[in-house]
């Protein structure tokens, strides 16, 4: 698999022709980390399966990393306490962060109680949802035109709707990978049609990337299908793959990651290289770690992990489940009226 990579990547060298060594050596690095790759294929198997609750469970010590990663709720006023005078920024990523996990993708709803939850973050702060899901998808699971919308995993970013309070960005457009659309189109009829022969599997086009779902695959069939998305994007060296929550994530090779999308969103509000900015950025997968460390490495904001187990994360605070995780949010906003008085 190691080989793979390289592969992928002296190919990839050779298309593009003016990429720089440290461009190259970055790419490698990342690529060999996107796919966890020591030991071949079954690496990102071996990885989906340490990563499955029922395994962690086992391993699970809760308490002693609570210590490192408290709860968000019970640690609520020492994060007002941090952002005072600061203007809160909200990103929030959909599926297990807003939404519970579902067997089926399609039927990942979040709750009316959520929305209206979300409605009202909105006004009280800027709020963006940041999701590895395409945009259009992800709006129709949310449906409030007051929000910015990350999609594909930040690769696809809009405004709100005219007449939101934030209006005047509403012509805010970031894509910063549209040359791959053609692409990840003929990549995701392959992937559909190679991995037709496992039952369960299911390919999702997310637009800008494409996901391939295991949930629903008895996992001993997991390396077969390991080996059918593999066997595909081999011809795509422009193409990478990441691991998420029983899903491989096929995306263009660009340095744009949701970390990125986080940035962009902060610039285009206005807020690039303030200090008087506090983003919270909540996300339970690990796409969302590039966001995490954003800030982590800005020593700015602060992100909370959607988790009932213990994670390696560059989260500071942890929330166990999207419940949670709209208590937060309405904490946020119960401070936020009584601060203003509404
Ligand atoms: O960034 P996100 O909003 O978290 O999107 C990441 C992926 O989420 C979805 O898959 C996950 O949720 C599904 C529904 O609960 C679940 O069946 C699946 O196992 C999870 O991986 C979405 O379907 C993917 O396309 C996203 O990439």
């Amino acid at each position: 698999m190691v080989r793979f990579v390289e592969e992928n990547t002296k190919h990839m060298e050779k298309e593009t022709g003016n990429i720089s060594n440290t461009d190259v050596t970055t790419v490698k690095k990342k690529a060999l980390q996107d796919l966890n790759i020591n030991n071949g294929v079954n690496s990102w198997v071996d990885s989906m399966r340490a990563c499955s609750p029922t395994h962690l469970k086992s391993l699970m010590k809760r308490s002693s990393w609570l210590t490192e990663h408290p709860s968000a709720l019970d640690m609520f006023g020492e994060i007002l306490h941090v952002s005072e005078g600061k203007q809160i920024v909200m990103f929030l990523d959909y599926d297990g962060t807003l939404s519970p996990i579902v067997d089926d993708p399609d039927r990942a709803f979040m709750s009316k109680k959520m929305r209206s939850t979300l409605r009202k973050l909105a006004i009280c702060f800027p709020t963006a949802i940041v999701s590895g899901r395409c945009r259009e998808k992800v709006y129709n699971f949310v449906k409030l035109t007051e929000l910015y919308y990350a999609g594909s995993h930040g690769m696809d970013i809009k405004g709100p709707a005219q007449g939101s309070k934030y209006k005047e960005d509403k012509s805010l457009l970031c894509q910063p990978a549209t040359e791959f659309l053609p692409m990840i189109d003929e990549v995701y009829q392959k992937l559909v049609e190679k991995t037709k022969v496992t039952p369960g599997a299911n390919v999702e086009n997310n637009k800008f990337c494409a996901s391939v779902h295991f949930r629903r695959v008895d996992e001993k069939n997991w390396s077969d299908l390991a080996n059918q998305v593999r066997s595909v994007i081999k011809e795509y060296p422009q193409l990478r793959i990441t691991q998420g929550r029983k899903v491989l994530e096929i995306r263009p090779i660009i340095k744009w990651d949701k970390g990125k999308a986080l940035e962009f969103l902060l610039e285009s509000l206005g807020y690039a290289n303030c200090t008087d900015v506090f983003p919270i950025y909540i996300g339970d997968d690990r796409t969302d770690e590039d966001a995490f460390k954003v800030l982590r490495d800005k020593r700015q904001g602060l992100g909370i992990l959607v988790s009932k187990f213990q994670k390696e994360t560059n989260a500071s605070y942890s929330l166990q489940e999207p419940h949670e995780v709209m208590g937060f949010l309405q904490r946020l906003v119960e401070w936020k009226q009584l601060i203003s008085g509404a």
